[in-house]
């Protein structure tokens, strides 16, 4: 069998020092090569902190992530990132912030300035993938947020990274924009094959786009169920509507709501 291109195996992580907040405990997970995993969970559980460990920004208390054969002890600038805010560079173009992973991860930043013209149509060809044509030379206060949000996805995807951690990217969005958005996510996945983590507080998110949606307890985090999303694709707004999908939705809402009451007893035993 083929090793999982992730491997979370009994990750605790405490902010602060001993006394400091334990967020995760016990946490482990794996994610196959190409498979697009969402991680929902009640709010504050630890699901931030959890794709921090995976890229490496922070480090861990205890336990062990292992990204693609290899122990993740730094951060894993290889993946592509793109979080609910888009963070774009204001003094950039929409292209040159696209453009921005492939000056910092190698092999692409050796290969830059002799492939410029091959880099730069790429950007392009993603931006129009993403329905940012012509939008290329703006700045990114000349665009919506559900644009930006847009360019940030393309950001993500430029240096063709293998790994796509998503936390909550589309959650400042109208739902409108959210499911256009999805609908490229998946088609961008479709043709790109990543592999992919969505954190999002968005059950339809999470079953519309994933092929696994896990489910993480009250803090502290880890994972208490998980569900196979049987669904074909290319999935259709549609869907959503039908019996099947209702019933996974429902089936998810009703774990969180059991971890959130696990939670607040555990909160109440503890101030008593
Ligand atoms: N830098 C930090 N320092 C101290 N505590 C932190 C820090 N970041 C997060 N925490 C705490 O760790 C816990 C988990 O936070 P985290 O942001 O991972 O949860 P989350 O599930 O992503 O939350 P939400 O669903 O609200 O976005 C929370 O109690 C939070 O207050």
């Amino acid at each position: 069998m083929e090793r999982p291109f992730v491997e979370i195996m009994d990750v605790a992580m405490r902010y602060g020092g001993v006394e400091g907040t334990l967020a995760l405990k016990d946490c482990s997970l794996t994610v196959g090569k190409g498979e697009f995993v969402a991680v929902v969970g009640p709010s504050g559980c630890g699901k931030s902190t959890l794709m921090r460990l995976v890229t490496g920004l922070w480090p861990m208390t205890q336990g062990n992530v292992i990204v693609a054969g290899q122990e993740v002890d730094r951060p894993l600038s290889s993946a592509g990132m793109a979080f609910q805010a888009p963070t774009l560079l204001p003094w950039r173009t929409i292209l040159a912030n696209v453009m921005l992973p492939l000056e910092v991860v190698e092999p692409h930043r050796r290969r830059l300035r002799s492939e410029r013209a091959m880099y730069d149509a790429k950007a392009r060809r993603l931006l129009a993938m993403v329905g940012l044509k012509g939008f290329e030379e703006k700045f990114p206060y000349q665009l919506s947020g559900g644009m930006q949000q847009r360019a940030s996805l393309c950001r993500a995807l430029i240096h063709d990274p293998a790994l796509l951690m998503l936390d909550e990217p589309f959650g400042a969005l109208d739902i409108f924009t959210r499911e256009d958005l999805w609908l490229e996510l998946q088609t961008v996945c479709q043709t790109l094959k990543p592999t992919v983590i969505l954190v999002t507080h968005d059950l339809r998110e999470a079953v519309f786009l994933a092929d696994r949606v896990l489910v993480m307890s009250s803090r502290p985090g880890r994972i208490i169920a998980e569900r196979k999303v049987p669904f074909p694709r290319p999935r259709t707004m549609e869907d959503i509507y039908k019996p099947e999908f209702q019933a996974l939705l429902h089936d998810l809402r009703e774990h969180i709501s059991d971890a959130r009451r696990a939670g607040a007893t555990l909160e109440a035993s503890h101030a008593a």
